[in-house]
């Protein structure tokens, strides 16, 4: 029903020319698209390979997400042989709809502690601060746990995207969980977003569920087809469609954006549409990189060796590609304590389908995580006890102190042969040094690109999860010590007793992707030196975009999306993706603003490196900039943000 209504523009009646064009109609994409048309006067493009998706099983929670799913929101392209995981290939998955992997995503809502964003900003990142990047994450937010009561200040209630925790915990085994990490020194929060929370606990979950309790994607949050009718004379939202990559044009001033080529997704019908501002590429982790080295910008041997004509040499585009890997140890619980009972006992899930449909109740609208765990590994002793042994172990604002590990507990484990229930503890190592990489496969824009996670590549990275599965292990016995009944399932050799290489070789054939690719168009000065050249990690030095997320050496192109994050963070990735996109959405509309104010419409004022765009945003954002301790006064000031910028 929605695709039918949902205003989209066919390839042929796309216009020659548009203010914006915006690449990629995925989690960021759609918030841009939504926040550049809130100005009545400028045209915007959106383009998005793949079609509108928002049937009803999208919307399920249970069913929706990626490992769920039918796979038809899904692009998942096969990583190159794993070096280190004996030449084994992992799916790299991202989106492949409008919302993009927001569509299929777990659906958690986690922003992150404030060292993550103060670490971006000391980078060398002006404005990217915690202080800066709060005030995004309140407007963006409608949170509906009970903000209206002014009990949570860094929390918003009038931004469009839903979120909020499960009004109850549906397994037994979260609550012996909590039982556990309790008497293990790992504190239950209960609310993590906060900016005090604590970087060492098992956390309560928030997640992006809508009032009836179904998904919100960033497409039903951000661009519901209510917005795309009524702004349809000034967005064009062209689905199905391929960019194959940005015209890039050089004159006196330098490098400049002129627009990008687009065709079907056979490569038919290819045409050139041009940006009369700006060009902001969203097509994520995998895909932004790419399509800027189809373009000509990137690491310039490379280019060459695809017969591509290099533009500009930017050696970071497609490096430092960073992920959070995952390692499932398999337990057996009681069969009515785990998901396994849907298939063992099928009436239950048919029960459970007529709940959904005809009471809006039940299963179908639970998350398949309820509480992860987040740990710093330095504190956990012989025991996988915490040890805490300064004043400052668990300050927040410390970049020492971010977790480094998380354990997912999902209510699943492939133990139906048994007709028993199964609980997966997912081990991952959350701030990896291993750094990969995606380089072009050919010049064709339709042939995939080469995702080399690189994964496990550093010492510290198998250290790290050797500790995490071991805490599993610690985590699964103290629950059992409490008397739950959990039994080994699919666990390492020698289990509870495994040695190092037992550890390593179960992680070689057991780990996934967790989804999270960060890094590849990393925001950081050109010259920057804070990743070192090469060595096991994989690291290339230099930044992709500046702090305005402008690509270092060419006029009208910006990123956003979750390539432009400088290091992956402590935790999900979804939450600060669309803060990205908010706080790029600002900066275009602040150094444009200050362009039309100048009476001047030409690209050449903004310059790389011009001072007038960069000045100004820094005037308006010491408006919204907020010392992190007033949030009451923060709250209040975004509110006020908030319908100020919706009459822009
Ligand atoms: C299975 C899965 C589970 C996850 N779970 C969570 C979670 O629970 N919580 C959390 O915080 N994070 C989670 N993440 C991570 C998070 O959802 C993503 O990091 C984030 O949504 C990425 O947003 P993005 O805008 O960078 O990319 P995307 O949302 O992937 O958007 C990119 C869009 O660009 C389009 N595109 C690409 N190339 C082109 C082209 N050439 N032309 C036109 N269009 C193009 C794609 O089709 C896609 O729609 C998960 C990710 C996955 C995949």
């Amino acid at each position: 029903m929605f695709s039918s209504r949902f205003p989209e523009t066919p390839l042929r009646s796309v216009l020659p020319s548009y203010d914006y064009i915006v690449v990629g109609g995925g989690t960021a994409g759609c918030v841009l698209a939504n926040r550049l048309t809130q100005d009545p006067d400028v045209t915007v493009l959106l383009i998005e390979r793949g079609g509108v998706q928002n049937n009803f099983i999208s919307r399920v929670p249970l069913l929706s997400s990626h490992f769920a799913s039918d796979g038809s929101r899904s692009h998942v392209v096969p990583s190159a042989p794993q070096k280190h995981l004996n030449g084994r290939q992992l799916d790299v998955v991202s989106g492949k709809s409008l919302g993009g992997a927001s569509k299929i995503n777990a659906m958690m809502y986690t922003r992150g502690l404030p060292a993550e964003y103060d670490s971006w900003e000391a980078m060398g990142n002006e404005g990217w601060g915690y202080r800066d990047v709060l005030p995004y994450f309140i407007k963006t937010e409608n949170y509906l746990d009970g903000a209206a009561e002014g009990k949570s200040p860094w929390h918003g209630t009038k931004g469009e995207w839903p979120v909020q925790s499960h009004p109850r915990r549906h397994w037994k085994h979260t609550d012996e969980i909590i039982k556990a990490c309790s008497s293990m020194g790992v504190p239950y929060v209960d609310d993590l977003n906060a900016p005090d929370a604590p970087p060492h606990g098992c956390t309560k979950m928030y997640y992006t569920f809508d009032k009836w309790g179904q998904r919100s994607s960033t497409l039903t949050a951000f661009l519901p087809s209510t917005i795309a009718r009524e702004r349809r004379d000034r967005l064009h939202i062209c689905t199905n469609t391929v960019v194959r990559r940005v015209e890039i044009s050089k004159s006196g001033s330098g490098l400049s954006a002129e627009g990008v080529w687009i065709a079907s997704s056979t490569g038919e019908g290819a045409r050139l549409v041009k940006a009369r501002r700006e060009v902001v590429l969203s097509a994520g982790a995998v895909f932004s990189p790419h399509l800027l080295m189809l373009s000509g910008i990137g690491p310039a041997e490379h280019l060459k060796e695809q017969n591509i004509i290099v533009h500009k040499d930017l050696p970071a585009v497609g490096g430092n590609l960073q992920d959070h890997i995952s390692v499932p140890i398999q337990f057996r619980i009681p069969l009515y304590d785990s998901l396994a009972m849907l298939v063992v006992r099928p009436w239950i899930a048919i029960k459970l389908f007529f709940l959904f449909i005809f009471f809006g109740t039940g299963l179908l609208l639970s998350p398949v995580l309820e509480l992860p765990i987040f740990l710093q590994s330095r504190l956990l002793n012989g025991k996988y006890e915490t040890a805490v042994t300064g004043s400052d172990d668990l300050d927040n604002s410390q970049a020492k102190n971010l977790p480094d590990i998380e354990i997912m507990p999902v209510s699943w484990a492939d133990v139906t042969k048994h007709r028993q229930g199964g609980l997966s503890l997912f081990s991952i190592p959350l701030r990896p040094t291993s750094r990969g990489t995606v380089r072009l496969t050919s010049s064709d824009p339709l042939d995939a690109p080469l995702v080399d996670l690189n994964t496990l590549a550093t010492q510290q990275d198998r250290a790290t999860l050797r500790t995490a599965i071991r805490y599993s292990f610690a985590l699964k016995a103290r629950m059992a010590a409490h008397g739950y009944p959990i039994f080994n399932s699919q666990v390492p050799e020698r289990e509870e007793s495994a040695s190092d290489d037992d550890l390593d070789a179960w992680a070689k054939t057991e780990m996934i992707s967790a989804s999270h690719y960060t890094s590849t168009c990393r925001m950081a000065p050109e010259d920057s030196r804070d990743i070192p050249a090469g060595g096991e990690g994989g690291g290339i030095p230099g930044g992709v975009v500046d702090a305005r997320l402008r690509v270092h050496g060419v006029k009208g192109l910006r990123v956003a999306d979750a390539s432009v994050m400088p290091h992956i963070l402590s935790t999900h990735l979804v939450a600060t993706t669309v803060a990205i996109a908010e706080k790029c959405a600002d900066m275009v509309k602040e150094d444009w603003c200050t362009e039309l104010d100048a009476g001047e419409i030409e690209k050449e004022t903004f310059a790389a490196g011009s001072q007038t765009g960069a000045e100004d945003g820094r005037r308006l954002r010491s408006r919204i900039s907020l010392p992190v301790k007033s949030f009451k006064a923060a709250s209040m000031l975004m509110n006020g943000v908030v319908s100020g910028s919706n009459d822009l």
